[in-house]
């Protein structure tokens, strides 16, 4: 049994479980079953080194990219490649290195959402109601009960500045900290210029994103490590979800998939591609382009006999600032499609009602 606050799912595993506890079992229609579709080798790949040469053309390219998948990979995009390498070797080392007491040693709060540090659970879990009332929209309801992902992580805040603390990162390996924080700036350099793109890429000006929330960018580095698991078939290593934020840019282990994509009413594996950066819409960009971009729905499968390793990049708005549509994409014949709302307030209700693939954008949607 997972003991709530210090189990881990990699610690179900080295106890050498062969049948998933039942709080990881999948309702049937959420379960992975066969590929529904063949690998997609049509999947957009943008190299970045033609910006400067060709910025039309990969404007272009860009998109028609976000129009179609809401995702693309990019390759030369600046980050050292070295860089991608030793951010994945070292956090499969955190992982596989440490004992569980160690890892523990930074154990993210179990109450607080996106709370920094190593865990497992994406959601918060059930707070005993006293009296529940019929009537409560809560995560206590029975279609609510939260089945568990079968994945750990370790959650970094890391910009602003003022948010990065690498005294709570891990100590070991010796270079873990600096290589994070390099990281981080790198990814958020690559983030920068990319919504620079996005934006212009649907007409509006190269810092539209940007303004929309007020300049400042905020930046998490999730590192998800997916165990093997013994019952593939019914559990997910994340649920159906799309990012919250703006846009997430994502790497993942070379030689191990897992991640997937839901285009045309189909899942799609997507072939890691080594050294590429894959970069995901998420909901924000969706309300400020009116949906003219829709959000990349996502979930991560498991496997029985490797672990799975991705190291997530989010950038967000700050929680106080309100998104809507850009009033440059609206007109008389495009009205908005989303109601205005509060990114803080977005955050908490999804982190209480739990994503179910895009819910709680589309509780936003006027028309
Ligand atoms: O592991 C993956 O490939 C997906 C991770 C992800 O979707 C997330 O952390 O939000
Ligand atoms: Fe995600």
């Amino acid at each position: 049994m997972v003991e709530e606050g210090s189990g881990r799912v990699q610690s179900l595993v080295e106890a050498g479980i062969s049948q998933v506890p039942p709080q990881y079992i999948q309702p049937p229609e959420s379960r992975p079953g066969p590929p529904q579709a063949p690998h997609s080798s049509e999947f957009p790949c943008i190299d970045l080194s033609e910006t400067d040469r060709d910025r039309d053309r990969v404007r272009e390219a860009i998109g028609k990219a976000c129009l179609e998948w809401g995702a693309f990979h990019v390759t030369n995009h600046g980050v050292p490649v070295g860089l991608l390498d030793r951010i994945r070797s070292l956090s499969h080392s955190f992982f596989e290195d440490l004992s569980l007491p160690e890892k523990l040693n930074y154990a993210c709060d179990p109450s607080s959402p996106a709370s920094q540090g190593y865990g497992t659970r994406m959601l918060l879990p059930p707070s005993p109601s006293p009296s529940p009332s019929p009537s409560q929209d809560n995560h206590n309801n029975q279609d609510d009960t939260f089945v568990l992902d079968w994945r750990d992580y370790f959650d970094h805040h890391t910009l602003p500045l003022s948010r990065r603390d690498p005294s709570r990162w891990p100590h070991y390996p010796p270079s873990y900290r600096e290589v994070v924080a390099q990281y981080s700036d790198e990814m958020g350099e690559l983030a920068r210029r990319l919504m620079g793109l996005i934006s212009e890429s649907v007409g509006m000006g190269i810092s539209r994103i940007e303004d929309a929330v007020g300049g400042e960018i905020y930046q998490n580095v999730t590192v998800s490590y997916y165990p093997p698991c013994p019952q593939p078939d019914l559990t997910l290593g994340l649920q159906s979800h799309s990012d919250m934020g703006l846009i997430t840019l994502l790497i993942q282990d070379d030689d191990v998939e897992g991640l997937q994509l839901f285009k045309d009413n189909q899942w799609v594996t997507l072939h890691p591609l080594p050294h590429a950066i894959l970069v995901l819409l998420s909901d924000q960009i969706e309300i400020i382009t009116n949906g003219k971009y829709r959000s990349a729905q996502h979930r991560a499968i498991t496997n029985s006999h490797r672990p799975r390793l991705s190291v997530a990049t989010f950038h967000d708005p700050p929680k106080t600032t309100t998104i809507s549509p850009a009033p440059d994409l609206l007109t008389p014949s495009s009205p908005p499609r989303y109601r205005p709302v509060n990114y803080g307030h977005y955050v908490s209700s999804w982190y209480s009602k739990g994503p179910k693939g895009k819910r709680n954008l589309d509780a936003l949607l006027l028309i």
